[in-house]
Order: structure tokens, then C-alpha cells, then sequence
């Protein structure tokens, strides 16, 4: 039996930019032949990562630096969850025009709680301006592929 490697997706989206994000690491993973789903911050529970392998969070940042209010509530359970053995990765989408010393916050935040779960990070944060662009979409196949490289060499 084969068993697959199963990439698990949580983005919250106001306005439909991380949205999109969030469908682009979808294309990237099954690009790479892995198993993947992808839910809304609003419709999961603390424990939807149980059975991935791979855990994205794809964030954009509000109110000069916070969380999504509606992931603000996964936000605080994640931290005591046990995902060790896991990888994960976190990307942000932001506007540093607007917003300069609060570029991404909510990605960064995000970072720092997969810290406390045991599960290693397998890319740096990925940060994008708005909507993703040709470079973005670039950067965030990279992304993915390191993900699935270090999730494989575990
Ligand atoms: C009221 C408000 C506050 C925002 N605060 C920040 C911020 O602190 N840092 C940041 O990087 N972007 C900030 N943004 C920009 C959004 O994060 C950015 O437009 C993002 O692409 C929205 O994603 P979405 O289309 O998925 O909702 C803010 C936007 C709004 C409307």
C-alpha cells in the first residue's frame, strides 16, 4: 500500500487575496503528487492538523498587526496541540505601503505559535504584498517544495 503524504491548508480571507494564496499552495502541492485539503479558519477545529503531514497557515494581517478575528480562536488552541513530527509553513499576505511596521504580523505570529506545538519548520515565512503576483506564485512553489523536502527527509 502507497501510503500518500497529506498537506492540510488553513487561510482566513477578508477580501479574497489570501484566498487566492491559499488556492495556489493547493495547485503547488498536487503539483507535487501530495494529498492535500484546504478549509476557511472559520469551518476547523484545533485539532484539523491531527492527521496531516504537512501544516500551512495562509494569513492576512489586520488592525495594525493582529490576527484574522476569526482565527484568532484556532490561533490560541494551536499552541497546545502535538504536532511533532510534522512540518509546517506559514505564509502572509499584506500591505507594507499602508502598514510598514506591521508588514505581515499575523504570519509572523503564526510562526511563533507552530514553535510551541513540536512541529519544525520546514521554510522560512513567506510574506506577499496583496494579491500574489508571477513572482509570488514562484515563491510559493518554492515554498511548497521545500515543505515536501523536508517533510521526506524526516
Ligand atoms: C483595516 C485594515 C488593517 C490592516 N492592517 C494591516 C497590517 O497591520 N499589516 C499588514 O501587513 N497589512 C494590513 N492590512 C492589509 C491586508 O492584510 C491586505 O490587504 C491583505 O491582502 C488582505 O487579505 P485578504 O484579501 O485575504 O483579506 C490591513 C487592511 C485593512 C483593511
Amino acid at each position: 500500500m502507497i501510503i500518500m503524504t497529506l498537506a492540510k491548508i488553513v487561510y482566513a480571507s477578508m477580501t479574497g487575496n489570501t484566498e487566492g494564496i491559499s488556492e495556489i499552495i493547493e495547485d503547488a502541492f498536487k503539483d507535487q503528487g501530495v494529498d492535500v485539503e484546504r478549509e476557511m479558519s472559520d469551518d476547523v477545529d484545533p485539532d484539523f492538523f491531527e492527521d496531516a503531514d504537512i501544516c500551512v497557515i495562509a494569513t492576512y494581517t489586520y488592525n495594525d498587526g493582529e490576527l484574522p478575528g476569526e482565527f484568532e480562536d484556532f490561533y490560541d488552541d494551536l499552541a497546545d496541540e502535538d504536532l511533532s513530527g510534522k512540518i509546517y509553513g506559514v505564509v502572509g499576505s499584506g500591505d507594507s505601503e499602508l502598514y510598514p511596521d506591521f508588514f505581515c504580523h499575523a504570519a509572523d505570529s503564526f510562526m511563533e505559535d507552530f514553535e510551541k506545538t513540536g512541529a519544525k519548520k520546514g521554510a522560512d515565512v513567506l510574506k506577499i504584498e496583496n494579491d500574489a503576483d508571477d513572482e509570488d506564485t514562484e515563491n510559493i512553489k518554492k515554498l511548497v517544495s521545500d515543505l515536501v523536502k523536508a517533510q521526506s527527509e524526516l
